[in-house]
Formats: structure tokens, C-alpha cells, sequence
């Protein structure tokens, strides 16, 4: 079953071509990882697969539905970003902050409930800050608001979670949290698209990436099959290798 089928996607700001027929599908319990360098049309993707840029040509379809028939409400239910800027100017806590993740799923008049706090509570032990619980959005640091924006997320409950570069400000051991949540979340049948600058995470992820080139053209498929030397170097216009590591049993990147 196609959860995301994403077809002949071409977008341009102006006569500026960004991405060119942009082909791909995604099953429940997969994971895409969106490579490309700086400026290239990553985040831009990600506006165009969550309705916030309208403008793009070809067709987008949410469990074969196009994706403009979906009410926000309703893709609300579904899908779930957390963009590249995550900030908040609110003063909300932590707690309060995740709670308003509810709304999609709540009648007029109705505020989150116990169940709903509770689920907020068991996202952010998950994500290992349960101690922020209290604290207010404006007194965080920025690698501990990027894990709440994670979190809050995950109390979206989305069939299909989409991350604009989500680990950015994290620590090396947050990165791997983050990345073991993404597996678990997989496991549990969520399809995740995320992008990154960083090409191990996607080896690690170990399933589909897609790879944005300057120019528009969009490589899409298993990592093992897509990422190699010769790509990359192409795509960042970098010395990189490839290599086998027999110790962790798949390949790393390393620019050289
Ligand atoms: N509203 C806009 N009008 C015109 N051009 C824009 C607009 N927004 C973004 N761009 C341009 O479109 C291109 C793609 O931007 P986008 O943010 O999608 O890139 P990205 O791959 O996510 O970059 P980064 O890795 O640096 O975050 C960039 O060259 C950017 O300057």
C-alpha cells in the first residue's frame, strides 16, 4: 500500500527551475532521506508535500487521495512537519507547547485532556528530556527547542512525519536518539521523509534516499543502490569516498 505517491513533481520560483519531475513512493514504515546541497530545493520539496507551496505541477497523492482534496484538519491527522525553523515566539511550557499538537483530533470548544498530557509526557521520556516538562519555550537552548519541536511532532500521531534537517542542532548522542526514534517509528509502520546534510545518516537509516541536484534532477531509490562516491561528489562537488566498514557492517562516508 502507497502511503505518499509523488508524481512528475516540478516546481520553479519564477522562471527558476528548482526540482524536475520529482518521482517517488513511500510505503508505511519507510524512511526517505532527502540529500542535496545548500540552496538546492530540499525544504522547498517539503513545502510542496505538505501544502504549504501550492504551486507545484504534477501530482502528489495522501493514500491515493490528491493531496489539495485534504482539508488541513484532516492532513493534520495524517502528516506532520517539523520545519527547518522550529523556533517558537510563544511562552507556552513544554507541556502546553505539545498539547496544542492535539488539536486535529479535537472537537470545537475541546481542550487536550489527561490522555493527551500523558502522551506528551511519554514522548518527551522517549526523547530523553522529560525534565524540560515545566520549562518555558523562550528558556531553552536551541538543540533542546529542536528536540521539543521533534516531540511535538510525535504527539502529532502523523501516519507520515516529515523533518526538515532535525538534527541540525543536536549533539552526536542526540543525533543517534533521534535517528533510533525514526527507526522505532518505521517499525511501527510511520513513513518518514527527512533531510540532512549529513550522508552517514542515511547510510545508517539504511533505506530510501533522494538525492536533489543542482538543476532540478531528482535520483530517488534504496540508499545501497543510490548513494555511492561518484554521486556525491557530483552532488557536493567534494572529494568523497564511500567505503565498506566490515566492524559496523555497512558502508560510511567520509569527504577526503
Ligand atoms: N520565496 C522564494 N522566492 C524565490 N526564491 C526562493 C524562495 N525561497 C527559497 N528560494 C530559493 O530557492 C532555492 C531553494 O531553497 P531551499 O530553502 O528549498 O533550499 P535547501 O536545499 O533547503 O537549502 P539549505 O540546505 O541551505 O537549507 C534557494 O536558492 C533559495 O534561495
Amino acid at each position: 500500500m502507497t502511503l505518499l505517491n509523488v508524481n512528475q513533481l516540478h516546481f520553479a520560483y519564477g522562471d527558476r527551475t528548482i526540482f524536475d519531475q520529482v518521482s517517488f513512493d513511500l510505503e508505511p514504515g519507510q524512511i526517505m532521506t532527502i540529500l542535496g546541497p545548500n540552496g538546492v530545493g530540499k525544504s522547498t520539496l517539503l513545502s510542496c508535500l505538505t501544502n504549504q507551496l501550492k504551486e507545484a505541477n504534477g501530482q502528489i497523492n495522501i493514500n491515493d487521495r490528491p493531496l489539495d482534496s485534504w482539508t488541513p484538519k484532516d492532513l493534520a491527522q495524517h502528516m506532520a512537519l517539523v520545519p527547518q525553523d522550529y523556533r517558537s515566539g510563544a511562552h507556552l511550557t513544554v507541556i502546553d507547547y505539545l498539547t496544542t499538537a492535539r488539536a486535529p483530533y479535537l472537537g470545537l470548544g475541546q481542550v487536550p485532556n489527561g490522555k493527551d498530557e500523558q502522551l506528551a509526557i511519554d514522548v518527551l521520556e522517549d526523547l530523553g528530556i522529560k525534565q524540560l516538562l515545566h520549562r518555558r519555550l523562550p528558556t531553552l537552548s536551541g538543540g533542546q527547542m529542536q528536540l521539543v519541536a521533534i516531540a511535538r511532532a510525535l504527539v502529532q500521531e502523523p501516519e507520515l512525519l516529515i523533518l526538515d534537517e532535525p538534527m541540525a542542532a543536536l549533539d552526536f548522542g542526540r543525533q543517534r536518539q533521534v535517528l533510533k526514534i525514526v527507526q522505532q517509528l518505521a517499525k511501527r509502520g510511520v513513513a518518514i521523509i527527512l533531510t540532512t546534510h549529513i550522508p552517514n545518516q542515511a547510510l545508517l537509516l539504511n533505506d530510501q534516499v533522494g538525492l536533489l541536484f543542482p538543476g532540478g534532477e531528482f535520483l530517488a531509490g534504496h540508499c545501497q543502490e543510490i548513494i555511492s562516491s561518484d554521486r556525491l561528489e557530483k552532488l557536493y562537488h567534494c572529494p568523497v569516498k564511500v567505503v565498506y566498514v566490515p566492524e559496523l557492517g555497512r558502508s560510511i562516508c567520509e569527504m577526503c
